[in-house]
């Protein structure tokens, strides 16, 4: 299971989708790819393969958007569907099972229509087996019967473009990545691009908001739309109640620190991992069962839900000898090194090579 898939959905800074996010997202995605904000290289790749295929008047290749989740592989497949004129099904690996799940969504595809499969990784054998045909020759071989008696009835099907859309391209087997035209590589938004996001949908959720309130939020939202969109709407919520609607930065920088989300987009757990990791144990290095206790979480939690994003933002390094603070975790918690920890020795020197002295 994927560091990601694993996040529980009550954190305000999890990049998974709860309820509330599903509803108002539908709202806030950009229809066409040039109002989707950032990934300029996919966008510039996607639009190529778009704009060839109308030329050609032909379904263009199948796409595989791999990334991190609520970087807006979803919103893309909506948009490669739009630009083309298409109809778009949506469906996700878990949710085909059997091979025959595959078969009916299959045959009832009309000619040019998109197919998202989204954690298009977590679908089963047979029905993987199975969409290699229909990707590649768009005909898919029905089984009827059971046993010696069962026969094959080919299914021609209508050209169709499929979407897959993965956290885990590493994941996919060979035969199937090989199938795709085009293979997009979602990264996390810088925070300019981020701020962006936060001032369009505060436009379409009728928020007022000035560019420091909008780059307050984008600068704590951890690289991803979705989790800036939620912030948003954390904030406007605060600015309503306690103020007079309006968003600046102290406003938004007050509402989060009521919501426990930092200055640097960590949240409560994140903290208390770091936290007991240099007031507890000098900075490591620290075993993850003993960190976890002193944070009084599970191993699996504190390894899958605070570890990733810690380690992408260098606070914190993952070494066979256990879990070792950087200096940028020693700064963001205002704290200093220790004398011993500040001039190191060896193998953990490379970590502190950007840090303070
Ligand atoms: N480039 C963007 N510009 C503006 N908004 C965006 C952009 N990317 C994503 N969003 C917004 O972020 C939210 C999440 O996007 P989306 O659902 O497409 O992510 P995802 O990668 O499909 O996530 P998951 O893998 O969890 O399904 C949506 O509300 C969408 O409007």
């Amino acid at each position: 299971m994927s560091p990601y898939e694993s996040e529980p959905v009550d954190r305000l800074v999890t990049a998974s989708a709860d309820g509330e996010d599903q509803a108002v997202e539908a709202a806030l995605r950009p229809r066409l790819l040039e109002e989707f904000i950032g990934q300029e290289r996919v966008r510039e790749q996607l639009s190529l393969v778009l704009q060839a295929a109308r030329q050609r008047g032909a379904a263009p290749d199948h796409v595989l958007l791999s990334g991190p989740p609520g970087l807006g592989k979803t919103t893309l497949s909506m948009i490669i569907a739009a630009e083309l004129n298409a109809p778009i099904r949506i469906t996700s690996g878990p949710a085909i099972q059997h091979a025959g799940d595959l078969a009916a969504i299959l045959s009832s595809l009309t000619e040019g229509e998109v197919l998202f499969l989204d954690e298009i990784h977590r679908m089963s054998r047979p029905a993987e087996e199975m969409l290699y045909m229909a990707m590649e020759d768009f005909r898919v071989d029905v089984i009827v019967g059971k046993g010696p008696g069962a026969t094959a009835i080919p299914l021609e099907l209508p050209p169709f473009t499929l979407v897959g859309a993965t956290t885990r391209a590493g994941l996919l087997p060979p035969p199937l990545r090989d199938r795709f035209g085009f293979t997009g590589h979602m990264e996390f938004y810088a925070p300019a691009e981020l701020q962006r996001v936060v001032h369009r949908s505060a436009g379409l959720l009728d928020v007022e908001i000035d560019p420091a309130g909008a780059a307050e939020i984008a600068g704590r939202s951890r690289g991803t739309p979705r989790i800036a969109n939620r912030l948003l709407r954390r904030v406007r919520d605060f600015a309503q109640v306690r103020h007079d609607g309006l968003v600046t930065r102290e406003i938004a920088a007050q509402a989060l620190e009521v919501y426990e989300v930092d200055a640097r987009g960590l949240d409560r757990l994140d903290r208390a991992v770091l936290q007991a990791l240099l007031k507890l144990f000098g900075g490591g290095p620290v075993g993850l069962s003993t960190l976890a206790v002193a944070v009084g979480e599970e191993a699996e939690t504190v390894e899958e839900v605070a570890e990733p994003f810690l380690v992408r933002e260098g606070l914190l390094a993952r070494t066979p000898r256990g879990r070792i603070a950087t200096a940028a975790a020693w700064q963001h918690l205002g704290m200093t090194p220790p004398q011993s920890v500040r001039a190191p020795r060896g193998a953990q020197s490379e970590l502190w090579a950007d840090g303070e002295a």
